[in-house]
């Protein structure tokens, strides 16, 4: 059995836009570790800065509208410290990246097995009849039934989850280390949801890949993950393996999400609902614990003025001693403190 290893560190990663001539935090003080052999899942409401995360990763953003700080160690590289020609060398190759949208990330004008082999072409130097050899044996490996057939169409003749299911044989072409996975299965049906994210499990298996999964639909977290870290306002707010986060959710935004969400044995109950908004980067509170506005009933005292993050249990932490206080009001809207 492999040991596991942390081959990326996010160490107090930041990253700010500039928003008419100022600079605003989209994430803040990001500290996170990925292991190979494991999926990580980062959830959260839109506008919690999951993706910014990751494309602060991949280092997309541009230099000129974006302030990036803090240490992203990728097997001993910090990919912080790299120029345009140094990260073309770990994405696609070392680093392979799923969005959300497959058909804008395929080019329309290219079949199938041209797209697939550019990554080999850039980052290889396989002959023709081995590139076309994995190719196939790729498009295999993502549940693609009839490879040879697929590998002559365009995009346009494949479903929504045939695409996706290319994008994810693009991203593992040249086996990389680390997958982002940004909310790969949002634009598809339940059905075809599950079979892509069995074909995420079993790449995972087989290339030891470790996979940051980012999603807002804790359905997929529950069923994939095996660690889980709760992203609220640009901070993460819990993390901990999936069992602690989803058996014993200590902070109040990741309650909240459990108990906003539709259970099969319940469907007639009503879903909790979070009240208010993620705050806009302009309106981001400067202190205090950014999830306290949308539980207002929780006292003011009950909250740190710098909320840190505090061990519960190995492995399990939570952001701001709140958690110790939290209850959901009962159905007249009262707490008992
Ligand atoms: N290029 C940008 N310029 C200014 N603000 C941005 C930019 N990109 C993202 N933001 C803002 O940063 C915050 C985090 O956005 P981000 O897209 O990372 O969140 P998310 O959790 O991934 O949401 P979603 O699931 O909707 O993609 C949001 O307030 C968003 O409006």
């Amino acid at each position: 059995m492999e040991t596991a290893s942390n081959f990326l560190n996010i160490k107090d990663v930041s990253t700010a836009f500039k928003i008419n001539g100022q600079y605003y935090d989209a994430i803040s003080h990001i500290n996170l570790q990925v292991q190979h052999d494991e999926i990580l899942a980062i959830v959260g409401e839109s506008g919690c800065g999951k993706s910014t995360l990751a494309t602060t990763i991949m280092g997309l953003h541009d230099p000129a509208e974006t302030k990036i700080s803090g240490e992203v160690d990728f097997e001993g590289t910090d990919l912080l410290k790299l120029d345009e020609k140094g990260y073309n060398q770990f994405r696609g190759a070392k680093i392979g990246m799923i969005f959300q949208d497959p058909l804008s990330a395929l080019n329309p004008l290219k079949r199938i097995e041209e797209q697939i082999s550019e990554v080999m072409d850039y980052h290889t130097d396989l002959s023709a009849e081995d590139k076309h050899n994995r190719v196939i044996e790729l498009l295999n490996q993502v549940g693609i039934v009839n490879p040879q057939r697929t590998a002559r169409q365009f995009p346009h003749e494949l479903s929504g989850g045939m695409r996706q299911r290319v994008i994810i044989a693009i991203a593992i072409a040249c086996k990389p280390d680390l997958i982002i996975a940004d909310e790969p299965t949002t634009a598809l049906d339940v059905t075809i949801q599950a079979q892509i994210l069995d074909v995420l499990r079993d790449i995972q298996k087989e290339n030891h890949a470790g996979i940051i999964l980012i999603t807002h639909d804790l359905g997929v977290v529950a069923e994939t993950a095996d660690r889980v870290a709760v992203m609220y306002a640009g901070q993460i707010v819990e993390q901990g393996t999936a069992e602690q986060v989803f058996n014993t959710p200590e902070h109040p935004y990741t309650r909240s999400l459990l108990r906003s969400m539709p259970q099969r044995d319940n469907e007639n109950d009503d879903l909790y609902v979070i009240k208010g908004n993620v705050p806009s980067l302009q309106k981001m509170p400067a202190k205090g614990d950014r999830f306290a506005p949308r539980i207002p009933w929780v006292p003011a005292e009950a909250h740190e003025e710098n909320p840190t993050m505090h061990e519960v249990a190995p492995g399990h932490e939570v952001r701001c001693t709140c958690y110790k206080h939290f209850q959901f009001p009962d159905e007249q809207g009262s707490v008992t403190v």
